[in-house]
């Protein structure tokens, strides 16, 4: 079985090498002519999946994105073609709900107004807006949902409407699909026209798709004069990122809020267990086997530990500036993809396991829930 997989998809071999003989490539120069005698394509966010890539092939059975967007999927026409498809939904969401606390962390401390005191709109409460409304809630900062799927299922659910969520905070993070056209579509959500009513102060943080919020807006209200606090992960029409946008963001990065070790190979282990269900077969690997014992892996706190201290061990963990330093070095250098591709090790506030120094006392209400081992 010949297995075509994404060269930044971790442990591909490990997991898939007794399935078949893998051979890795650049997702985003993939040709129809290298994937013609593919029978298991495994891909990332940067392949468009569709007629013309597998034009040239008659044999292909299954494909997976490790990834947790699926707009790059024509699953329509992989239908169509009986090719079975699985994407791995969940698998970075802690990562990226890693990101986004800690860009409001730094937010937060460049406004001088702690978080506890702020508002936080999170639009789009699926794996990733539910872990961050629980987070948030954790850490007793405000946040109001917006759902209008959620809540057209589920009657308790406490959506907002967009325009009226966006009256209301003083943040607002984005964790949508991209969806072009239907009732809901999430296409320039933030646009020309609500840019204009929503207050200067209001930051906004995008870490879903990048034409989710339309950059050229972003960029026009900027040149205004309006000094907004954004914080991009992801942008319209990348890997040609709008250059001219980055001077106005406070935390710019290359798509790599889902980038955590645990984050990228949970995506590589749920596609491989996919594959073994749809060839009936047992699974052999699991995660646990690959990843690396992480560099931090225990630590001890008192019972003087208060919520103002949860940023310190969060930033051991993972501190977003590390991201946008290295964008802002090498974007016009290396480039984006690079920047990818060349990602530094991060490790999950999972590998960290926090003990208190006296066993008799409880762990403080505001960790649970953040995502450490106790
Ligand atoms: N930057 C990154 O590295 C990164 C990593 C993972 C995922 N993502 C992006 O984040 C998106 C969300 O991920 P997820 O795992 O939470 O997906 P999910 O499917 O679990 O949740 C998405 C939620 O958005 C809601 N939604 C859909 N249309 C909406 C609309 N118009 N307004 C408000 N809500 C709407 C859905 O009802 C759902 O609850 C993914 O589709 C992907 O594009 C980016
Ligand atoms: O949808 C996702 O899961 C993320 O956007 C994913 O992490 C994107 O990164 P890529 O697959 O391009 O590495």
């Amino acid at each position: 079985m010949k297995i075509y997989a994404d060269e930044n998809m971790p442990y591909v071999q490990q997991f898939f090498a007794d399935l078949g003989t893998v051979q890795l490539v650049d997702g985003r120069q993939l040709t129809a002519a290298q994937v013609a005698d593919a029978d298991v394509l495994l891909v990332r966010s940067v392949t468009q999946v569709n007629a013309k890539l597998l034009s040239q092939n008659n044999c292909l059975k299954f494909v997976g994105t490790a990834t947790i967007g699926v707009d790059h999927i024509d699953q329509a026409y992989l239908t169509s073609r009986e090719i079975s498809f699985s994407s791995a939904p969940g698998c970075n969401a802690q990562s990226v709900v890693e990101y986004v606390l800690s860009s409001l962390f730094l937010l937060a401390e460049q406004q001088q107004k702690p978080l506890q005191q702020w508002t936080v709109g999170v639009i789009g409460v699926g794996q990733i807006g539910s872990r961050l409304v629980k987070t948030l809630q954790a850490l007793e900062v405000k946040v109001l949902q917006s759902d209008p799927l959620r809540a057209a299922n589920e009657p308790d659910f406490p959506h907002l409407d967009v325009a009226d969520l966006l009256t209301q905070v003083d943040a607002v993070s984005f964790h949508v699909p991209l969806v072009k056209s239907g009732d809901y579509p999430t296409l320039k959500l933030i646009n020309q026209q609500n840019l204009q009513q929503l207050p200067a102060h209001v930051a906004i943080i995008n870490a879903s798709r990048g034409e989710v919020t339309c950059n050229q807006a972003l960029l026009n209200e900027a040149k205004n004069g309006i000094k907004r606090p954004l914080v991009l992960d992801v942008w319209d029409n990348e890997p040609n990122v709008l250059l001219e946008l980055v001077p106005y963001t406070r935390i710019a990065t290359a798509h790599i809020a889902g980038h955590s070790i645990e984050g990228k190979a949970r995506g590589t282990e749920m596609l491989y267990q996919a594959l073994c269900k749809t060839l009936k077969m047992e699974p052999k690997h699991q995660l646990h086997d690959f990843c690396p014992v992480p560099v931090m892996e225990k630590l001890q706190i008192s019972a003087n530990f208060r919520l103002s201290d949860v940023q310190n061990v969060c930033r051991m963990l993972y501190d977003v500036r590390r991201d946008d330093a290295l964008f802002r070095f090498h974007l016009q250098g290396h480039g984006f993809d690079w920047l990818r591709k060349h990602y530094p090790p991060r490790r999950e506030f999972s590998s960290l396991q926090v003990q208190l120094d006296n066993p008799a006392v409880a762990i403080p209400e505001f960790l649970n829930n953040l995502g450490f081992r106790f």
